[in-house]
């Protein structure tokens, strides 16, 4: 009987944590997990599925298992992912280090599955603001044509890590004592502020994160003549990133049927009665699969254009879901080899 080997690069991570849970329960149908973090964390256990596991230190050659599921930062996969695949297992990236590649599919399931099954040993998985973008863009960019989308963004501060949420705790716990906050992984004091900056500075006045929104979106649609504007901002919640979405179409679309479409489309909850002060937050879409899409109205300055809110909980649908996803996917269409072992 063939025993579907799965490994977690980067399981001691705020992404790591996520995936064993998101495993748990996925109908992924595997039979042995492997962990692996920095050598920091070698013979630490950790509990999956009622049992403990060790945690071992990555290996810097081929991994023995049928899928990788990597997120120990971007430096450790540009090094070792293609190692890791030697052996012939598929990697699935959390990481930046292979998103623009064009030999490397950048996947999310609900939007361009198939682009998966094209791998040569590694799959990206989004940026996690893109990630929970394209969920409720996509489905519009395909039934109206999305000419041109401007995202402002309020990320939570466990998009920068383990490190980020502590971060945010310690330092607020100083101010609620009487102390200032200290910084370290963010560029200023995170409690009770708002920071207009999440990963470096470009030549032309964007971040980062910011032109990651512009090129993945228009890689995973498949569409370079979109034109996109982001604004990355850092909040103070621990995790869940929310976005202002205004787009504009080539066919003018109603709100209405913009919900209509939306409340039919994979990964979406339209949560969108204001009437009832039903709208996406971090609050509600936490821990949820699906991102919360609401706040649907006509854009005053597109004719026919729209705008939105989104709230993604990009540990999930940012990161670990779509991984996981992405497994389940290659599985579900026959494509995932399980290697013969002794
Ligand atoms: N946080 C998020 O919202 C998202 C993160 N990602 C990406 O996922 C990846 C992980 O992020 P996140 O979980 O937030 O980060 P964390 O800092 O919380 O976790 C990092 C993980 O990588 C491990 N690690 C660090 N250095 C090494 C090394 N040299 N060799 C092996 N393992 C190492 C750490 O192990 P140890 O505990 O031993 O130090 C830990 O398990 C990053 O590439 C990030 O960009 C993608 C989308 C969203
Ligand atoms: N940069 C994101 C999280 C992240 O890790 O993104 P990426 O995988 O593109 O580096 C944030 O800070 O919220």
């Amino acid at each position: 009987m063939e025993k579907l080997r799965v490994a977690i690069v980067g399981a001691t991570g705020a992404v790591g944590h996520e995936l064993m849970k998101v495993l748990e329960h996925s109908r992924l149908n595997f039979d042995e997990l492997l962990l692996y973090a920095s050598p920091r964390s070698a013979g630490k256990t950790l509990k999956f599925r009622g049992q403990d596991l060790t945690v071992q230190v990555t290996p810097e050659g081929p991994i023995d298992a049928d899928v990788v599921l990597a997120s120990a930062g971007g430096s450790v996969s540009q090094a070792l992912a293609h190692r890791w695949a030697e052996g012939g297992a598929v990697v699935i990236d959390n990481s930046s280090a292979f998103r623009y590649d064009p030999q490397v599919p950048l996947v999310v399931p609900e939007v361009n599955g198939e682009a998966a099954l094209s791998h040569r040993g590694i799959i990206a998985n989004p940026n996690c603001t893109t990630a929970i973008a394209v969920v409720a863009v996509a489905p519009i960019h395909r039934k109206y044509g999305v000419r041109r989308m401007i995202v402002s963004t309020y990320q939570a501060t466990s998009g920068a890590g383990q490190k980020g949420m502590d971060e945010l705790l310690t330092e607020t716990h100083k101010v609620l004592h009487g102390q200032p906050a200290g910084h370290s992984e963010f560029a200023h004091p995170i409690p009770f502020n708002v920071i207009p900056h999440i990963d470096a500075f470009q030549d032309n006045g964007y971040t980062k994160e910011e032109m990651k929104v512009a090129w993945e979106t228009r890689k995973i649609l498949g569409d370079d003549s979109l034109k996109i504007s982001c604004t990355a901002v850092r909040i103070p919640t621990l995790r869940t990133h929310s976005e202002a979405i205004t787009l504009e179409l080539e066919k003018p679309a109603t709100p209405d049927e913009i919900r209509e479409l939306l409340a039919h489309s994979p990964g979406v909850e339209v949560r969108d009665n204001v009437g009832e002060k039903l709208y996406p937050m971090p609050l509600t879409a936490s821990g949820k699969f699906d991102v919360e899409v609401g706040r649907i109205r006509e854009s005053l300055v597109f004719d026919g254009g729209i705008d939105l809110f989104v709230a993604g909980d990009q540990l999930l649908k940012g990161a670990a879901l779509n991984a996981v996803q992405i497994a389940e996917y290659l599985q579900e269409k026959g494509a995932l080899k399980v290697k013969q072992r002794a």
